[in-house]
């Protein structure tokens, strides 16, 4: 019942604006581009440029909670720091009638999971393994700055022109401990692996009615294998990019020793 009560309150209080409001005198939304668990996003035309921006609200439902509020800011200061130019550049931070908000650049493309579940795209192994090798150059960027993703998932990866961007600094951190810092690197690597499973799955089909594991249910490079299972923790989990990036690179040789042999 409370829950009930809770959705019907964040249904009225999480309305996004209109089209056409103008947020901080300065961004005139054209529509919602999405809405997550935290945060609404809209497209905006920035007014003293005419340039297409991103604002980002914090959902109203949260703006009470001083956790999610913290979150939101920690989000914003992470992306302060970032000067990568496949992740979305932070413009300015705003606050207005109690709602907090940020502009970023705005990255044209489709995520992932849009791609996949509503287009229909599917990944070859090489491409699926191609898009992990750049996945694995923002996680690198990331980790040297001592910024650990902690949601990457198919919804924060954008695909614009054939190039990957990724998204959603929502859950990042900087670990304070060292054992903190291997969990928080462990998790990034265990969500690229999922990442890849996905990727590969968009070529299977069965009438199986019985699911089976993913080990039996996709023919794989045994080299491919070999890298998923270690990134999934099921054989001696990774413990740096390094190592991951060199097992990648043995997977794509694979591949094409194998697309010269056909
Ligand atoms: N800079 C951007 N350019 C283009 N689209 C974007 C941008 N930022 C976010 N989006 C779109 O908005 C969606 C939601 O954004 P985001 O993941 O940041 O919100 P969230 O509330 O943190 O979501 P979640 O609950 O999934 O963590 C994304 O999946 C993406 O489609």
């Amino acid at each position: 019942m409370l829950r009930a009560i809770r959705k019907f309150y964040q249904f009225f209080v999480d309305k996004p604006f209109e089209i056409g409001a103008i947020l901080n005198d300065r961004y005139e939304i054209l529509r919602v581009i999405g809405t997550g668990s935290y945060g609404i996003v809209y497209l905006c035309k920035e007014l003293i440029t005419n340039e297409n921006r991103v604002v980002k609200q914090l959902r109203p439902s949260k703006c009470r909670n001083k956790k999610e509020v913290e979150m939101f800011e920690k989000e914003i200061s992470l992306l302060r720091k970032l000067d990568h130019k496949k992740i979305p550049m932070l413009y300015e931070a705003f606050s207005s009638n109690g709602q907090l908000f940020y502009a970023m650049s705005f990255v044209e493309g489709d995520n992932l999971e849009e791609l996949i579940f509503s287009k229909k795209i599917t990944f070859s192994e090489k491409e699926a393994l191609l898009v992990l090798a750049d996945l694995l150059e923002f996680i690198d960027y990331l980790h040297k700055k001592d910024i650990y993703h902690q949601d990457l998932r198919i919804p924060n990866v954008l695909l614009k022109n054939r190039e990957l961007y990724l998204i959603d600094l929502g859950l990042a951190k900087s670990p304070n401990r060292q054992k903190d810092l291997l969990d928080m690197k462990q998790q990034d690597y265990y969500d690229l692996g999922e990442i890849l499973l996905y990727l590969l799955y968009t070529t299977y089909s069965s009438n199986n009615k019985k699911a089976l594991p993913w080990t039996e249910e996709l023919s794989l490079e045994k080299e491919t294998v070999h890298l998923l299972k270690r990134l999934l923790e099921i054989e001696d989990p990774y413990s740096s990019t390094r190592e991951i990036s060199i097992d990648l690179e043995t997977a794509l040789k694979a591949m094409e020793k194998h697309i010269n042999l056909e």
